[in-house]
């Protein structure tokens, strides 16, 4: 973690972003604490993938600011301190699985050790020697999540990461990211499905374009008196749609 930065690792002020004909971020305000796991999670085309491009700096944005480890949002200065891994898998296929996550770990300094123990957390410990391109897409996705996580960046931005993966994995990987928040790593983890809010300090529940709440799992079940995670979302959906004018 960097030493100095004391500030929300995300600091977003109405946000705008149009892609194509529609605008699918409408004015969005939040903040993501330094050193959380804050989930983000809303129903697939909400604008989930829209706002972590944005943080990540590969998103045109028509208005507002994006402020990420107190820098504008793809500034140089954040390269080597945010790392995003998303839905589809950007590995190298000629390359074997180690030899991927090998060539992250020399670009970012990091040790032989960092490489064995990415290996491991994503569960491709039988699988260092293969060739990437002959894997499933899902142990694809996995070599790409290792790629990150070898890099220990300051801010890991992860859309769906446990998409596809067996429940042990899941545990595992969830596991894995709470390590790294303890030792202040920011982690904004997307996800369409709501067992998996449970593991996040922090909730940003979306729709359609819109930050419906910012909360914590278990604010959200008291909130709505559920108990669970699934059917508390879907209370506080129709909460707000019954109070809209
Ligand atoms: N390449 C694109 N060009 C134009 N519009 C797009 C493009 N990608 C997404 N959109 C629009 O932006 C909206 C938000 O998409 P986004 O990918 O951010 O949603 P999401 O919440 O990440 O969905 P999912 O959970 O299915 O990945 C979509 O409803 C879609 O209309």
């Amino acid at each position: 973690m960097s030493e100095s930065f004391t500030g929300p690792a995300v600091d977003i002020r109405d946000l705008v972003v149009r892609r194509g004909r529609r605008v699918v971020l409408h004015g969005l305000d939040l903040r993501v604490r330094t050193g959380s796991i804050t989930g983000l999670l809303g129903p697939s085309g909400c604008g989930k993938t829209t706002l972590m491009r944005a943080i990540v700096g590969t998103q045109i944005v028509e208005s507002g600011t994006v402020t990420v480890l107190g820098e504008p949002a793809g500034s140089v200065a954040l390269r080597r301190r945010v790392g995003y891994v998303t839905q589809s898998p950007s590995v190298y296929p000629d390359l074997t699985v180690r030899e991927n996550i090998r060539y992250f770990a020399a670009l970012y300094g990091r040790p032989a050790s960092a490489v064995a123990e990415a290996v491991e957390t994503v569960g491709l410990g039988d699988y260092g020697d293969d060739r990437t391109g002959e894997l499933s897409n899902g142990q694809r996705g996995r070599v790409s999540l290792a790629c990150a996580l070898v890099a220990e960046p300051d801010l890991l931005v992860l859309d769906e990461p446990t998409v596809g993966l067996d429940p042990v994995l899941r545990a595992d990987l969830w596991g894995r990211f709470a390590e790294l928040a303890a030792a202040g790593t920011t982690l904004l983890v997307s996800s369409h499905v709501m067992d998996e809010a449970e593991h996040c300090h922090e909730l940003l529940l979306m729709r359609d374009g819109d930050l419906l709440d910012v909360l914590t799992p278990t604010a959200l079940l008291t909130r709505t008196g559920e108990s669970s995670l699934e059917h508390a979302f879907l209370t506080l959906i129709r909460e707000r749609e019954g109070a809209q004018p």
